[in-house]
């Protein structure tokens, strides 16, 4: 069974909501799911990983969490060819922060699972929840190929 880390920074709980539907996605695939807060996490947990999740909602304006950053700047050297899956809770804005996500993490030669990250205003809906949920499935395959 292949662990597959999910870190995530919530300030208010949706993309913690967000991370535990990513879980049971990797759970549903056979996967065995690290929920992780981003204060816990070891960036080295994940530079030996083949595919993970990552949380973030949109803050400051239209930025990522310092946390975020901090672990995203450890990690920047060994994103090549990993399958990352992306994911946050947003408030007002079109999700901006988001498509520079994944375009700062492509530019660093991951692969973004799905193609592009997964948003929800505030707490995800049951469309969010789906494909969440998918995510967390996919991810569960790749994890389990490596
Ligand atoms: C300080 C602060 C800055 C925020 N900046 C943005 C933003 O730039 N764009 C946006 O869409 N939402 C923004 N939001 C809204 C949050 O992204 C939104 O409430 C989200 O659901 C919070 O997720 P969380 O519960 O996981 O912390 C901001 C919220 C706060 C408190």
């Amino acid at each position: 069974m292949s662990d597959i880390y999910v870190v995530y920074f919530s300030s208010t709980g949706n993309t913690e909501e967000m991370a535990k539907h990513v879980a049971d996605g990797i759970e549903r695939k056979g996967g065995n799911p690290i929920l992780t807060e981003i204060g816990s996490a070891d960036p080295d947990h994940l530079k030996e990983a083949s595919a993970f999740a990552l949380g973030c909602p949109a803050c400051g304006a239209e930025e990522l969490d310092e946390s975020m950053e901090s672990l995203i700047e450890e990690i920047s050297g060994s994103l090549e060819g990993k399958h990352v899956g992306l994911f946050g809770s947003y408030g007002w804005g079109g999700g901006d922060w988001m498509r520079e996500w994944e375009k700062r993490m492509a530019e660093r030669g991951a692969k973004i699972v799905g193609g592009e990250g997964v948003i929800a205003l505030e707490s995800p809906d049951g469309d969010a929840e789906k494909q969440l949920k998918n995510l967390g499935e996919a991810l569960a395959e790749l994890g389990a190929q490596a």
